[in-house]
């Protein structure tokens, strides 16, 4: 644990909400309890907010396993034996970590009521045949109750006071969200909801361990916010209880200039702006949940991405290069907060900041049966695809043809879908589908204001024999995308980073090259 880190907090009336993920949960949790919020809890309070637990990989994780199911039920499969293995996971996982006999007989009690509840909607599922989105994320609830049980107990036998907060009842079921929408005052009411629990615990030396899961929302959650709530959830806390830091720990140090694991000379990044997490996240890394960004940043608190493997890095910095912190003075000045802030985060110079890659995506290319592009035309295409819930990732235009890059699962009711949205497009002209594609996405929010960059981009994959299906320049200009053959992905993405995104390769660079190259070619 940092020292400099924990110095900073030196008062026990700041907060810091500490968000672990599925994986971090249930590979690491003496790790999340003996190093990071024990010492933390020695220097201020702390909130802490837990995802469902997953032992391996989120796929195969209890809320994987509980959407699984309900599945199952609907269909009238065989949805008991998943269910206990969900049981199984926890009650083993319980009884080889809590030694306190006591606390051990509470939390299997817990736990096995939790799997009762369960299976009696699976059941009522099963009977109805169908399941609505309330009962579905009720089901999905006890992924998060499950493992909040477990980590409050946790942190009490290893000699914490913590305690249990269920938040799936906070929403009052009279609120009609189809009037609302989730707009700002749904989510301030929310905020203040959630700082009532902590008000309402029963001493100020206690830590709330909060189910990231937070209530049935009309609609659904999982339509409504989908998967990754508990990141929404942790900085509602920190907006309720106006925290100094939101920490969302990981199993990565931060925010790399690409995906560590594809991209070996990836660095880490001290910062980065709440836009370039939020594309980042949207094109293939999976950062932060993108609703979250936007709360915590108009209360001006920080969020801090971090490893559960190493609690001392500086880890990775969310923010934006134009705010100051709350009590902070207006910028430059850098945000105060429970770790240095780097510098850099104000006098950023690179002209890109990192590379992601999205998998999984078909190109549907149209082009028009008329001469030019008619009235309607685009609308007809995208209610159609809306009709089917696909989503479009990419598009780009010209008179009479257009291209989409979207992403697409090879499951049997996406790929019904599949057919019947492209039955149906044919009405506008050919169609013609392009699988096993990948979207290359170079994100930068201070790319815009550099010459060269794209051109950089599509040379480079050129360069390495890398055909590009589709070019696409980001509305928002912070993210050029081209669409490449998924079995290219890892070459394009090694090569571009070593391009523009490694140490010696700043802005200037590219556009020295540039005007080198121009004078080559007059
Ligand atoms: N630019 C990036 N920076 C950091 N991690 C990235 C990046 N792109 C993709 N990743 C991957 O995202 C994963 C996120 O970390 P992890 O803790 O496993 O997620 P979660 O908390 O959602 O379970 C890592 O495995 C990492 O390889
Ligand atoms: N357990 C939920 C919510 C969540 O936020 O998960 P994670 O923090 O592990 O991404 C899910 O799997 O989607």
């Amino acid at each position: 644990m940092s020292t400099v880190s924990l110095a900073q907090l030196n008062s026990k009336n700041r907060w810091v909400v500490q968000k672990f993920g599925g994986t971090s949960v249930g590979k690491f949790f003496n790790n999340i309890c003996d190093d990071i919020v024990k010492p933390y809890s020695q220097k201020s309070r702390v909130a802490v907010v837990c995802s469902a637990r997953s032992s391996k990989t989120k796929s195969e994780g209890t809320t994987s396993r509980l959407l699984r199911a309900a599945d199952l039920s609907s269909l009238d499969g065989n949805y008991q034996e998943l269910l206990e293995v969900v049981r199984e996971d926890h009650v083993e996982n319980a009884k080889n970590s809590i030694k306190d006999s006591a606390i051990l007989a509470k939390l299997l009690q817990d736990t096995n009521y939790e799997c009762d509840q369960v299976l009696k909607l699976l059941h009522a599922s099963q009977i109805i045949g169908e399941i609505s989105p309330r009962t579905l994320d009720s089901i999905m609830s006890a992924g998060e109750k499950l493992s909040c049980l477990f980590m409050a107990a946790l942190f009490n036998d290893h000699g914490l006071k913590a305690e249990y907060v269920d938040l799936s009842n906070v929403i009052a079921s009279g609120l009609d969200l189809s009037v609302t929408g989730f707009d700002d005052k749904f989510y301030s009411d929310l905020a203040k909801s959630f700082a009532k629990k902590i008000h309402d615990l029963k001493a100020n030396d206690i830590i709330p361990v909060f189910t990231g899961y937070f209530g049935v929302v009309p609609g659904g959650l999982l339509n409504g916010v989908g998967r990754g709530y508990t990141d929404l959830c942790a900085a509602l806390i920190a907006v309720g209880i106006a925290a100094d830091e939101l920490q969302v720990w990981k199993e990565v140090d931060g925010i790399f200039t690409a995906d560590p694991r594809k991209v070996p000379s990836a660095r880490l990044l001290s910062s980065v702006t709440p836009e370039e997490a939020s594309e980042l996240t949207y094109y293939g890394s999976e950062v932060i949940h993108p609703f979250t960004m936007e709360q915590v940043i108009k209360a001006k608190i920080p969020i801090r991405i971090k490893n559960v493997e190493n609690p001392s890095g500086d880890g990775t910095i969310i923010y934006p290069d134009n705010v100051s912190t709350k009590g902070g003075q207006t910028p430059p000045h850098p945000p105060q907060s429970f770790q240095k802030i780097p510098s850099a985060i104000f006098h950023k110079k690179k002209a890109a900041t990192a590379i992601t890659a999205k998998h999984d995506i078909i190109v549907l290319n149209i082009h028009s049966n008329k001469k030019t592009l008619s009235h309607g035309f685009l609308a007809g295409i995208f209610s159609t695809l809306d009709k089917r819930r696909l989503v479009v990732d990419l598009i780009s235009t010209s008179e009479v043809h257009v291209s989409m890059a979207l992403q697409h699962s090879d499951d049997e009711n996406s790929s019904r879908l599949l057919r019947e949205a492209v039955l149906d497009l044919k009405r506008f002209g050919t169609v013609d589908v392009t699988k096993n594609m990948s979207i290359v996405s170079l994100i930068g929010k201070q790319m815009k204001q550099y010459i060269g960059v794209a051109s950089t981009m599509f040379s480079t994959l050129a360069e390495s024999g890398i055909n590009i299906e589709m070019i696409s320049q980001g509305a928002n200009e912070i993210n050029i995308s081209a669409v490449i053959d998924q079995k290219d992905s890892m070459k394009a993405l090694n090569a571009i980073h070593k391009k523009l995104l490694e140490t010696h390769v700043d802005a200037e660079s590219i556009i020295n090259e540039k005007i080198s190259h121009l004078k080559l070619v007059e």
